[in-house]
């Protein structure tokens, strides 16, 4: 890590929870600040934007030291409330909101955990509902008795990611307005908020691997209050690195980008394969949940190169069939299972054998 972290945060519910081990290698992944960000003179904090997002696609963001970011954390713990009573619901009542009743994508899915007993759950609400740009579907009254913090917290996120595409745009040297024009508020966006849970479960290797992925959008602001996400350790050249746990940094969210970015940018930014694999050290064995924003472009948006800047010079290919696909066709031909596998920064589809009897709850294939 690029300098000393806060192991304890006034805003959030880390010390509740044993801690991560101190003992363990974990990934090293640079530290942005939200206030740096958007402080009068924050080229030292883009510079590192930049590069974390060209190297590896991840980062952390701490959120205490501006208004924006306490707001967003403490949004974040009220939702962190209400998904432990959600997912404490009888299964009955929450497959009715499942996705053959609701929506394909923005609904309640699960997958059985490798003991066939628990569950791996998400539910993915579609954040245009609270902004009411569509028409809401379906949700669990649970949901729709808080659509204001969660309408706030998406807002509230969107300015987040709105900074970072600020500062990609600027370091790419695109036209103003090339890639946040593409993410607009009044039209159609695949924007979704989801909650996760699993059940405390046994390690299963395979299960593990079957869930390494990309996420697809744009930009993943993710707070995790137990360890198990990993990514690669890196490594130079093409050699593979060995897989890492992310710690997670109370008062911190983690940042990644995801293949929407890769395409957007011929292949300049990057989305990183990553997997969540069991809690480790004291927090094994307890149940894990994750709250996520994900964002998207806009639903007519197609993924190609935008024009301008480092982009127009990279001439890399970035789509091996050359098909022009939106980013709402995007969003469906890899969550619903058309292109099973991990996206790679050096273009097209790398197949992963993942098979229907072992998916999992998350942004990926799903079968459910
Ligand atoms: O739960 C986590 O820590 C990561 C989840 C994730 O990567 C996803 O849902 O795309
Ligand atoms: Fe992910």
């Amino acid at each position: 890590m690029s300098r000393s972290m806060p192991t304890m945060s006034s805003l959030t519910t880390h010390h509740l929870l044993p801690p991560f081990p101190s003992d363990l290698s974990t990934v090293s992944l640079d530290s942005i600040s939200l206030d740096e960000l958007q402080s009068s003179n924050p080229s030292q904090a883009e510079t590192k934007l930049f590069a974390a997002c060209q190297d590896i696609g991840f980062f952390y963001l701490p959120l205490e030291d501006s208004e924006l970011g306490r707001n967003i954390l403490r949004e974040a713990e009220d939702l962190h409330a209400l998904q432990q009573r959600f997912f404490a619901l009888p299964s009955h009542a929450k497959d009715e909101y499942g996705r053959d009743k609701v929506d394909p994508f923005f609904s309640y899915r699960w997958t059985p955990c490798p003991d066939g007993v628990g569950r791996r759950e998400m539910y993915s609400l579609r954040v245009d509902d609270f902004l009411r740009v569509r028409q809401p579907l379906p949700r669990h009254p649970m949901i729709s008795s808080i659509e204001p913090l969660l309408a706030s917290f998406a807002l509230h996120c969107r300015q987040v990611v709105q900074s970072v595409l600020g500062v990609l745009e600027k370091s790419l040297a695109l036209p103003a307005g090339a890639l946040l024009a593409l993410h607009r508020d009044d039209a159609a966006r695949g924007d979704f908020i989801a909650l996760q849970h699993r059940a405390s479960e046994p390690a299963d290797e395979l299960m593990i691997q079957n869930g390494e992925h990309t996420d697809f959008g744009s930009i993943t602001i993710l707070f995790n209050w137990l360890g198990g996400l990993q990514i690669r350790e890196q490594t130079n050249g093409d050699g593979i690195g060995e897989w890492l746990y992310v710690k997670p940094i109370p008062g911190s969210v983690v940042v990644n980008l995801g293949d929407s970015m890769v395409k957007l940018t011929a292949g300049l930014l990057r989305s990183n394969i990553h997997r969540v694999a069991p809690s480790p050290g004291l927090q094994a064995g307890l149940p894990r949940y994750s709250l996520v924003y994900f964002s998207h472009p806009n639903d007519d948006v197609p993924l190609t190169p935008v024009k301008g800047g480092l982009v127009d010079a990279a001439q890399r290919e970035t789509d091996e069939t050359g098909e022009v696909v939106t980013a709402a066709d995007w969003t469906v031909r890899r969550s619903l299972g058309d292109l099973r596998g991990v996206y790679t920064y050096k273009g097209g589809v790398e197949w992963r054998d993942n098979s229907d009897a072992v998916p999992a709850p998350s942004n990926r294939p799903i079968a459910a």
